[in-house]
This record gives C-alpha cells, sequence and structure tokens, in this order.
C-alpha cells in the first residue's frame, strides 16, 4: 500500500486569499503578441467561464469594461499558451525518502514559471495494482493541485493482470501513456520480453509507450565496480553509468517498439549520445519522440566534481547529467530545428550528395514557389522529471552514493531556462518554443487543442510573458520547497509576468491566488490522431505477406541420430 498525502507546505511566496467572488468571470488580454506553435499575431483574447472565447481586434467594448470584465494590458508583451511540462514527481516515495515538492507547493512554482500543467506519474511497487497506484496518486494530487494536471502510469512488472489494468485505466481512467523502466533494478526494472508485451499492449489499447532507457544491468554492475574503488561521492554515480549505457538501452527500447509498431516516447534524454540515437531513429521514419529536461538543457554533470558533497548530490537523478559539457547546447540545437520552412536535411549524406540535393531542392522549391517542409524535429517536448530532495534527504546517501535520492528541480523554472538557451541565444524563435513547451505535449498526449493552442474554444491557460526582462534564478527566491536550485545564479531573459489558468489569475507581478484543489485531473483519450495515424497506415500497408511458390520436390537429407 502507499502512504497517506504529504503534508501540505506554507512555503514561501505571499498567497493573497481572492474571495471567490471577486475573481471576474471575464478577462481581455489585450493588445499581446498572440504566440501559437504555428503563427504569431497581434490581437486581443477575450476569456469568459476558463474558455478562450474570442481572438481579434479591438474587442473592447466602445464604452469601455463592463462590470466583471478585467482588462490585462499585455501590449508590447507575448501571450503564450501556458507550459505543459510532461514530466514531474510531486511527493514521490522514493528511496527511502519523500520528494520533497508536494503537489500544492509545486503546482503553485510551476504556475509562477509559466507552466499551467504538469503530467505526473502513478507508479507502483513491484506486484501491486496499477490501478490502486493511480487511484493513490489522485488522493494525494486532487485535493492540493493549483493547476490542471494528469497521471503517466508505470509498468514495473508484467502479468495478465497488468496487462488488463491497463485496458481498464485507458477504458475508464483517461489514461493514454505508460512508463516502462529499463533500470532501477529490482526496484522497477522490467526485461526485455516484459517491454515486448508491454508495448504490444500499448498498441492495442492506443496508448503511447514511455521508456526510462538505461541498461540496468550495466548500472547495478557499474556502481559495485565503484564502490569497490572507494568511489562513493556523486561522481561514482555518473561513472557507473556514463551515456553509453543510456544510448544503448534508447536503441534497444526503439528496437523493440519498431517490431511492435507501437509509438514509443523516451523520457528525460540526459546525453549526446542518446539524442543521436533517437534522432536517427525519426530519420529513419521510426515513431519515437525524445524529451530532453530543464535539467540537461540547462545544466551539466561537471557539478559531479563539485567539492561540496551537498551541491554534488543535489545534481543527482536518473539518468545522470553528463559531464559533457557540450551536451545542454546540442540537445536544444536538436530541440530547436522543428517541422520549418527551409531546414534542409543536416547531414546524413556525403557532402557532394548535398550540394546536389540542396541543387535539386532549392530547383524544386523555385519552380513551385512553396517551401518545402522538412520535419527534422529531432527533439519533440521539455519536461522536467521535477522529483527535489532537501540536502537532508540528499544526505541519505552521504557514504554511498547509490542510496542518495534521485532528482533534481526545474518545474519552475523550466520555461525562463529553455527561452533563455534556445530563443535569446538565437538557436529556436517563439513559434517552436511554443511548440516544446506546451503544443507537442498536448498533441502527443491527445489534449490538444484543449491545451497547447490560444484559440477559440481552448482552455484559457495563457501566460503573458515578457521576453526582455531577467530574473536570476536562487534558491532563495523561487517558489518550491526544495532548499536547492540546479540553475543558482542562472540570469534568464524571459519571465511570466502574469499566469492564467482556466481563466482565472493565477499569478501576478509575484502574487499568488491560488486555490489548493482547483486544479482538475484532465483525462486523455487513447489513439492521439498526432501520434496513431501513421502506425494505423503501417499496420494496413506494411504488413509482410508471404510469398507464393511452388513446394520443394528436391532431395531431403535424413536427419542424422546424435552420436
Ligand atoms: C524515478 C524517477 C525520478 N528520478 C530520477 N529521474 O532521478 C525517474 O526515473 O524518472
Ligand atoms: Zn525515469
Ligand atoms: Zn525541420
Ligand atoms: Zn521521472
Amino acid at each position: 500500500g502507499q502512504p497517506s498525502p504529504a503534508p501540505a507546505h506554507p512555503g514561501p511566496g505571499r498567497t493573497r486569499r481572492v474571495p471567490a467572488m471577486a475573481a471576474p468571470s471575464r478577462l481581455l488580454i489585450r493588445g499581446g503578441r498572440v504566440v501559437n506553435d504555428d503563427f504569431s499575431e497581434v490581437a486581443d483574447v477575450l476569456v469568459e467561464d476558463g474558455v478562450v472565447r474570442a481572438l481579434g481586434h479591438d474587442l473592447l467594448p466602445p464604452g469601455g469594461a463592463p462590470v466583471g470584465l478585467r482588462v490585462l494590458d499585455a501590449a508590447g508583451k507575448l501571450v503564450l499558451p501556458g507550459g505543459i511540462d510532461t514530466h514531474t514527481h510531486m511527493e514521490f516515495p522514493f528511496m527511502d525518502s519523500r520528494s520533497i515538492d508536494d503537489f500544492h507547493q509545486g503546482t503553485k512554482a510551476a504556475l509562477a514559471g509559466g507552466t499551467t500543467m504538469i503530467i505526473d506519474f502513478a507508479i507502483p511497487q513491484k506486484g501491486g495494482s496499477l490501478i490502486e497506484a493511480f487511484e493513490t496518486w489522485r488522493s494525494w494530487a486532487d485535493p492540493k493541485v493549483c493547476c490542471d494536471y494528469s497521471l503517466h502510469v508505470a509498468v514495473t512488472w508484467w502479468s495478465d493482470q497488468v496487462r488488463e489494468e491497463m485496458k481498464i485505466l485507458v477504458q475508464d481512467k483517461g489514461v493514454n501513456s505508460f512508463k516502462m523502466f529499463m533500470a532501477y533494478k529490482d526496484l522497477y526494472m522490467v526485461r526485455d520480453l516484459e517491454l515486448y508485451a508491454a508495448f504490444s499492449q500499448c498498441k492495442e489499447i492506443g496508448a503511447i509507450a514511455q521508456v526510462h532507457a538505461e541498461n540496468g544491468d550495466l548500472i547495478a554492475e557499474g556502481a559495485k565496480k565503484m564502490l569497490a574503488l572507494g568511489i562513493t561521492g556523486p561522481e561514482g554515480h555518473e561513472l557507473c553509468r556514463p551515456e553509453a549505457v543510456e544510448a544503448e538501452a534508447t536503441l534497444r527500447a526503439i528496437t523493440i517498439a519498431s517490431a511492435v509498431n507501437c509509438p514509443l516516447y523516451i523520457v528525460h534524454v540526459m546525453s549526446k549520445s542518446a539524442a543521436k540515437v533517437i534522432a536517427d531513429a525519426r530519420r529513419d521514419g521510426k515513431v519515437v519522440y525524445g524529451e530532453p529536461i530543464a535539467a540537461s538543457l540547462g545544466t551539466d554533470g561537471t557539478h559531479y566534481w563539485n567539492k561540496e558533497w551537498h551541491h554534488a548530490a543535489h545534481h543527482v537523478m536518473g539518468p545522470p547529467l553528463r559531464p559533457d559539457p557540450s551536451t545542454p547546447d546540442f540537445l536544444m540545437n536538436l530541440l530547436a530545428n522543428g517541422p520549418c520552412g527551409s531546414g534542409l536535411p543536416r547531414r546524413t549524406c556525403p557532402p557532394f550528395m548535398r550540394i546536389t540535393m540542396v541543387m535539386s531542392l532549392w530547383s524544386i522549391l523555385l519552380t513551385r514557389g512553396f517551401l518545402l517542409h522538412i520535419c527534422c524535429d529531432d527533439l519533440t517536448t521539455t519536461g522536467t522529471d521535477n522529483c527535489t530532495f532537501n540536502t537532508c534527504q540528499k544526505a541519505l546517501g552521504k557514504d554511498d552514493f547509490t542510496k542518495i535520492p534521485n532528482g533534481v528541480n526545474g518545474v519552475e523554472d523550466r520555461m525562463s531556462v529553455i527561452w533563455e538557451k534556445g530563443v535569446h541565444s538565437g538557436k529556436m524563435d517563439e513559434n517552436r518554443f511554443v511548440a516544446v513547451t506546451s503544443t507537442n505535449a498536448a498533441k502527443i498526449f491527445n489534449l490538444y487543442p484543449r491545451k497547447g493552442r490560444i484559440a477559440v474554444g481552448s482552455d484559457a491557460d495563457i501566460v503573458i510573458w515578457d521576453p526582455k526582462a531577467t530574473r536570476t534564478i536562487s534558491a532563495k527566491t523561487h517558489h518550491q520547497a526544495v532548499n536547492f536550485n540546479i540553475f543558482e545564479g542562472m540570469v534568464c531573459h524571459g519571465v511570466p509576468l502574469v499566469t492564467i489558468s482556466r481563466g482565472k489569475v493565477v499569478y501576478e507581478a509575484g502574487v499568488f491566488s491560488v486555490t489548493a484543489g482547483d486544479g482538475k485531473f484532465i483525462p486523455r483519450k487513447p489513439f492521439a490522431e498526432y501520434i496513431y495515424k501513421r502506425i494505423k497506415q503501417r499496420d494496413q500497408t506494411c504488413t509482410p505477406t508471404p510469398v507464393e511458390r511452388a513446394p520443394y520436390k528436391g532431395e531431403v537429407a535424413t536427419l542424422k541420430s546424435r552420436v
């Protein structure tokens, strides 16, 4: 059975209790630049009863704002779809501890950073019921969340019961994503044949398979080796599971999913090696998506060699951050090159081929007069894997790195870190930023266009964003419960000024107006079009058929009896 809900934290950040009747039911966001994944335009946004009612110009009635309509001036600012964090672990009982940001504090911090929805994980013990785990996580989250949320469910063992419960979760509970761990040997790890069975069931019921891609056997052997060498500090955590251990499992998962023709989602992509495997698989046409996280996009594994034990330990997560300092830039490049007008395949063919290809390509373009849509989209969404532990909790592993509870922060800083490292750096434009922080996740997890877009009929999850303002990230000022921030001191362009959740201003100029439980669980239907179209097409037209041939009539050797 699972423990009871963690106690709610008072936490930093003033919360102004706004009496329910005072919140206006209608908002008019005026004069901002509305940015969706495919298009930007200066427009007013009218919101009523939690939904976008109209987009257009001069929506303010001539007589001025009528009673019950609040006008927000967004002139010179951006108006973005609220971020969707695809990967969190609030108040997660794990490694003899429990993550310190709970569903209240964690979702407040999300809102402060411009994220208006999180997708967390219900994780049963081996042998436990998936449905019971789902209901347990629901009981923790529903009373506390300040923003909308949903749940992936983990498959930590295999049986006919698990297969059946996956089907029930999809049909009755609004789950359409299941995470299988290839690491955490003896705790959550499943083996290849179980992956094959779980992927087959995901395909059968229209879910997307997610994997934690690391080779759990190599990690176990690597850890023994490091401890035997007397390496007990956080540096041992990375040394025992170098990026090849992540890349190997990534390729193995892709190979198994491809054999099943099941859509695959690689969570927390942490290394160049794994990212290259995913990019190559996508170029081969595989239906696979990669999710780098704020940590792997914003910092690196050199911190494991920091002389301050607690500093190094606070960066311990699985898979580890990588000591190769070029990793964040590399991952951001692969994240940046999404479906674009003129993106040309960056590699995969020798130079002379490329010249001829480019020449022929441009000649086609010019004659046809349209921009070729080459979709690179090597990495697709961004999460945080927010799973935070205070220093005293991390100290459970002060003498043995395998005992350091794994996990880092990110839920509050993801949007600013990606704006700074991705947009301000010139790698991606504002539309791609929206795609990777919100829209692509909504499409993959079948939330779109209710979530992930500012359009008439969509939920009014909106952020008024100041691309020019900067903020300095620090544990001293962040709204998370955890007492450390892996982005400490980072100055980021891109600051949320106002966060709106389902039409309510919940965060403005540093002040919260949240109510625990205001967030809702968002159910998700199976067979998301965005991922299943190609799968279904392949089932129809790519299933192999036998060759018709006359039976063999020649001599057949006699079976030699074993001597
Ligand atoms: C157990 C969970 C959180 N911990 C972590 N990533 O270090 C995960 O592996 O995603
Ligand atoms: Zn994981
Ligand atoms: Zn592209
Ligand atoms: Zn995780």
